[in-house]
């Protein structure tokens, strides 16, 4: 990938109507259980990112026929459950998380063999958190000291368990799943604290019968899923970018129209509430299952809080975010319980630490959290490490700093927010390539 670096100036107001692209947790799974259920789906919002382009183009590698009538829309023949080709070449999730976990879920329960393979970042991700649970249900996955490559063999037979997550995770829960389809008997996963419900809405959605509340998901073997359609709300995670900045820079008032606002995913709303932002939400409504409503955020003056860890798992995405907000507001922010942040695209609490430092930020890493103490920001240098919600969220801080920030390494972004700059710009940002 070509490297790509930012510039990021302290801009004067932000305004306007900003359009967030559609959910990747979401995108991602439409397409899975599209493409194994009978039927024509048809998908409108899915987000053009690489993360789930790459997602679709594995599920077309195993022979399924994905149509593309304009961005953003899908048109899937699901194969049936049992309807997937194998084949030779590695699948390749580029730089998804999301998308290798579930898919060796799904891929754990097919009687072909196949290689998951992702970006630098992907290949150091932990993967044991989701071979172990599957080899449990009878799945055989080679891994190289419990990270990618994910080598799965075919033509296991799988039986359902009852699993309890040691850590809070959607995605390991949903690769559980998705295995599930494929078991004999009874899957049920228990979670420490609720995560992002998509995959049991979604099952549910396409005709197969699930058990779920929050916290706990049950379903067996042996059903089919129906072909249906899905509207994908726009992703809160991206969205989230917009909130920090609409907060914190003097005057500015954006509107963010039909954002996903699943319990499971609004945690910064809270914690930026908790801190004093000034953020609405109008026209809440339900599209295609989902709640989702228009956000409106003016600037508002905030100040530290010790966050609730009870808030963490619905805002784990939103960390980087959250602590620019807290590095600009009035006294400590003190973050406890997140030490998940340590195994995402990079060590976000150390990329985080170390970018802020870097511009005059005061923050003291914690093994499971930070420790924040607002003030100004001076600007300077910041290194991404290649992780696309570092890049943003620095280019959030250059909005306030009081000299450019220059971000190294930002194309990534492209995985979860094509058009980022453009949107950015578009509402009074002034980011450019360096
Ligand atoms: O299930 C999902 O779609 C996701 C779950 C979260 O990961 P974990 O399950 O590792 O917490 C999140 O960080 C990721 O961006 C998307
Ligand atoms: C952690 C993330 O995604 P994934 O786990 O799918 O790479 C993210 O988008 O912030």
């Amino acid at each position: 990938m070509t490297r790509l670096d930012w510039l990021s100036q302290p801009a004067r107001a932000l305004h306007g109507n900003v359009r967030v692209p559609g959910d990747k947790s979401v995108s991602h799974r439409s397409m899975m259980l599209s493409a194994l259920a009978e039927g024509r789906s048809h998908i409108r919002g899915f987000l053009e990112g690489e993360d789930t382009r790459a997602t679709a183009a594995v599920l077309q590698k195993l022979g399924v026929r994905i149509e593309t009538p304009s961005e953003g829309e899908r048109i899937v023949d699901g194969v049936g459950l049992h309807g997937l080709r194998g084949t030779a070449q590695a699948l390749d999730c580029g730089n998804a998380g999301t998308g290798m976990r579930l898919l060796a879920g799904l891929l754990a329960g097919q009687a072909f063999d196949s290689t998951l393979v992702g970006d630098e970042s992907l290949s150091k991700r932990p993967m044991r958190r989701v071979t172990e649970p599957l080899a449990a249900m009878g799945a055989r996955i080679d891994t190289q000291d419990g990270l990618p490559p994910l080598r799965v063999h075919g033509g296991q037979p799988l039986k359902g368990i009852r699993y309890t997550l040691p850590v809070a995770s959607a995605q390991v829960k949903s690769a559980l799943l998705l295995a599930g389809l494929y078991a004999q008997g009874e899957t049920e996963v228990i979670e420490p604290h609720p995560t992002r419900d998509y995959t049991e809405r979604m099952l549910a959605a396409f005709g197969w019968p699930i058990e779920f509340e929050p916290g706990r998901a049950r379903l067996s073997g042996g059903h089919r899923l129906r072909a249906t359609d899905v509207e994908v709300p726009a992703d809160f995670s991206s969205a989230a970018f917009f909130l920090v900045a609409g907060s914190i820079v003097p005057g500015a008032e954006l509107r963010l129209p039909a954002v996903g606002l699943n319990p499971r995913r609004t945690g910064l709303l809270q914690a930026l509430r908790l801190m004093g932002a000034d953020i609405a939400v109008e026209n809440q409504r339900e599209s295609g299952g989902e709640p989702v409503g228009d956000l409106i955020v003016r600037h508002a003056p905030l100040h530290g809080v010790e966050l609730p860890e009870a808030l963490v798992p619905d805002m784990i995405d939103e960390f980087p975010a959250l602590f620019i907000a807290a590095a600009v507001a009035q006294g400590r922010t003190v973050v406890r319980g997140a030490a998940e942040l340590r195994v995402k695209e990079s060590d976000r609490i150390a990329t985080m630490a170390a970018g802020m430092k870097a511009i005059g930020a005061r923050i003291e890493e914690t093994p499971d959290g930070a420790i924040i103490e607002g003030g100004a920001l001076r600007g300077g240098e910041v290194d991404s490490h290649g992780d696309h919600r570092i890049a943003m969220s620095f280019a959030v801080a250059g909005l306030v700093a009081q000299e450019p920030i220059r971000i190294a390494d930002c194309a990534n972004v492209a995985t979860s927010f094509p058009g980022f700059m453009e949107l950015a710009n578009g509402c009074g940002f002034d980011l450019h390539a360096a």
